[in-house]
């Protein structure tokens, strides 16, 4: 029996309702395999304990996550009573630095069973691999003088190592796919930033000479997205930029709430995390209409990173399964709650398991 020790955080808002829907269906996949266990430990940090103990997680909170195996988590922020950069900064963004997580796998494809709001859309099936550690998202920078006079620096921080391995990931993903890494960059605004990282692209490409390169403005990329996301294969962006296309990737398969995330310590040296692309969804938590595909598509993810890649085709194939017998929640123009969608994905990952 292979046991593994899961940290699970549920955070705020919709992660409590849609993290509890993902486990259920990661319990059935053990169940069908016969060889493997979960042991789940849950960590109430999120926006609540914020306001009860002034910090998002206690002070040994990343040293208690690294001795887990992996961190299966919701979302966080609860904007009304703790300001966003507080709270994502005290937990996610944290997690993902002192856990080293540098790479953020973020996959979109066109669904079997989805309309996307696109009209007519070829089959996609694209992957953004964001670069997680540094690039717009940084501690260096302040702010002095108040009123008239009040200045603030905010700089983007980009090193050789990280941007490099960010690209190396994307290279060796495309070699398992299609050959074709698209660079989003920006060197036409960004002067020093921007060149550099499309240098890097290249020094790095020279080494992959079986796949397409190519370097397009992140601007660009964005309409590209909607006019013809089946080009795409793998696509490589920075931080802020990476953050910004999934969203667009999530949004063109048919809902923000169904894109997963992987944020990946490639190393296996600290535990990786994963968690939706979505956030906590104030407006609709707390109604039970949240579609839990994004979450439940994550723990596909856990076990493909895990070595299971037959029980994560099983779930992805559930999901498919759910949403071509109709079986969908408002967001995507459905009536489903939360908690038929994820029962009908728990039932079909029984039939396909048997
Ligand atoms: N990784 C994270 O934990 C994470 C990610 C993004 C935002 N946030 C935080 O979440 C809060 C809300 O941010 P936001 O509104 O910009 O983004 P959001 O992703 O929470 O919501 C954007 C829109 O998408 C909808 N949506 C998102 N997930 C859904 C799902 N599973 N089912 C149905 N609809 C869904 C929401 O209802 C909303 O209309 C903020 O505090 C923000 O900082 C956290
Ligand atoms: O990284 C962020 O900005 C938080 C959230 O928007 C995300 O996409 O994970
Ligand atoms: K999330
Ligand atoms: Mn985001």
């Amino acid at each position: 029996m292979n046991a593994y020790n899961i940290a699970v955080i549920p955070g705020d808002g919709i992660g409590k309702e849609v993290v509890p829907a993902a486990l259920r269906c990661l319990e059935a996949v053990a169940d069908i395999h016969g060889g493997l266990k979960w042991n789940w430990t849950f960590f109430p940090w999120n926006c609540e304990y914020y306001l009860q103990h002034g910090e998002m997680m206690p002070e040994d909170g990343i040293s208690t996550l690294k001795q887990f195996d992996q961190i299966f988590l919701g979302a966080v922020g609860m904007p009304e009573l703790v300001p966003d950069h507080i709270s994502l900064w005290g937990l996610l963004v944290r997690i993902r630095r002192e856990c080293e997580q540098s790479i953020n796998v973020r996959p979109a494809k066109l669904l079997r069973g989805l309309d996307s709001p696109l009209r007519n859309p070829e089959p996609f099936d694209f992957v953004v691999v964001r670069e997680n550690s540094e690039g717009e998202y940084s501690q260096a920078g302040g702010a002095i003088h108040s009123g008239e006079d009040e200045l603030v620096v905010q700089n983007a921080i980009f090193t050789r190592r990280q941007t490099a391995k960010a690209m190396k990931y994307a290279f060796e993903l495309a070699a398992e796919r299609r050959q074709s890494v698209v660079s989003a960059t920006k060197s036409n605004g960004i002067v020093h930033s921007m060149p550099f990282w499309d240098r890097v692209f290249e020094e790095v490409g020279a080494a992959y000479p079986d796949a397409a390169a190519r370097s397009v403005h992140i601007d660009a990329l964005c309409a590209y997205l909607v006019m013809r996301p089946q080009q795409f294969d793998v696509i490589v962006a920075s931080n802020l930029f990476g953050d910004i296309l999934t969203d667009l990737g999530g949004a063109i398969m048919g809902s923000i709430g169904i894109a997963p995330a992987a944020n990946l310590n490639v190393e296996r040296k600290y535990p990786s995390m994963f968690e939706p692309v979505h956030g906590s969804a104030p407006d609709i938590a707390g109604k039970g209409i949240a579609n839990p595909i994004g979450q439940i598509w994550t723990a596909k993810q856990m076990l493909d990173f895990m070595g299971y890649p037959e029980l994560g085709e099983l779930v992805l194939g559930a999901i498919e399964d759910s949403l071509s017998a109709g079986v969908k929640t408002g967001d995507l123009g459905g009536t489903a709650t939360t908690e038929e969608a994820a029962s009908d994905i728990l039932a079909r990952i029984y039939q396909r398991g048997k």
